[in-house]
């Protein structure tokens, strides 16, 4: 299988798509629980919502799940969120707290260190090349990091998350104006709520190569579940209705990123 799924662009943003993936290889895949082979904390469907919304992005996605190896977590194991609930490198429990390995089968520092070289260096190689080529071809790039979560999960939030959560670190990973950009549509929504640095404020992707001062802008879109999925529980199915409905948002967002991407540079 091919871990990491490249379509290039001549755009100067690229979409970024680490948990998008479902494929687990058999041997891993034996060692899951009934609970995790689920696969319940998969980002469902966002590479189909975003397809086709601003044809000459750059598109990089990961084609194995997040279970294998988190794409969007930092290779050497540090927590997102220091003292909070979080899942891991390799999770070992599922977004609500439950065990996603059968008993005596949760991964070792082997199967990390295997699984770093199999998974997560390529995704991110590919995805550092492409931040490369784009920024050589426009004198800078945006990594707009695509994202999805159940809008109700007690174990990481108190209450309904809202509709669409913008991270940048706090105001790091990306240039006022990208921020800016994003927002606008977004918050101006008819019907949908959001907020810029709540619950989930960019992880490690969003984190590692947000840095505007070098002309990479860094940012993450998480969308609640409810906005695309008939239902967020399995078997996760995408909702036709729902999701035109927010494509044409994702549309106005993504245009005038790409639109302030050429203000940017010039
Ligand atoms: N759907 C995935 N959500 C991200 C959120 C990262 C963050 O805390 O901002 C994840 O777990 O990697």
């Amino acid at each position: 299988m091919s871990v990491v799924d490249v379509k290039q662009g001549s755009s100067p943003v690229i979409l970024g798509l680490p948990h998008t993936g479902t494929e687990v290889p058999a041997d891993i895949w034996d060692r899951l629980n009934e609970n995790g082979q689920l696969l319940a904390d998969t980002d469902w469907h966002i590479h189909t919502l975003y397809d086709g919304l601003l044809p000459e992005a750059t598109t990089v996605r990961a084609t194995f799940h997040r279970y294998v190896i988190d794409a969007n977590r930092d290779p050497e194991g540090i927590s997102l969120y220091p003292g909070q609930n979080t899942t891991g490198l390799i999770p070992e429990t599922d977004f609500d707290g439950r065990a996603i390995w059968r008993n005596g089968e949760k991964p070792a520092a082997a199967d990390t260190q295997k699984r770093l070289e199999q998974f997560h260096k390529p995704y991110h190689a590919a995805l550092a090349a492409e931040i490369k080529r784009v920024q050589d071809i426009h004198g800078l790039a945006i990594l707009y990091d695509c994202h999805s979560i159940r809008s109700h999960i007690p174990f990481l939030f108190q209450g309904k998350l809202p509709d669409f959560n913008i991270g940048t670190n706090q105001g790091t990973s990306c240039a006022p104006e990208v921020a800016a950009a994003t927002g606008r549509f977004a918050f101006a929504a008819p019907g949908y709520d959001g907020v810029m640095n709540g619950r989930f404020k960019g992880g490690w992707t969003t984190r590692h190569y947000g840095r505007p001062q070098l002309g990479i802008h860094a940012i993450q879109m998480e969308l609640a579940q409810s906005t695309h999925l008939q239902s967020e529980a399995p078997p996760f199915a995408y909702d036709e209705t729902k999701a035109e409905r927010l494509r044409k948002h994702l549309k106005d967002i993504l245009e005038n990123l790409e639109q302030t991407a050429f203000k940017l540079g010039s």
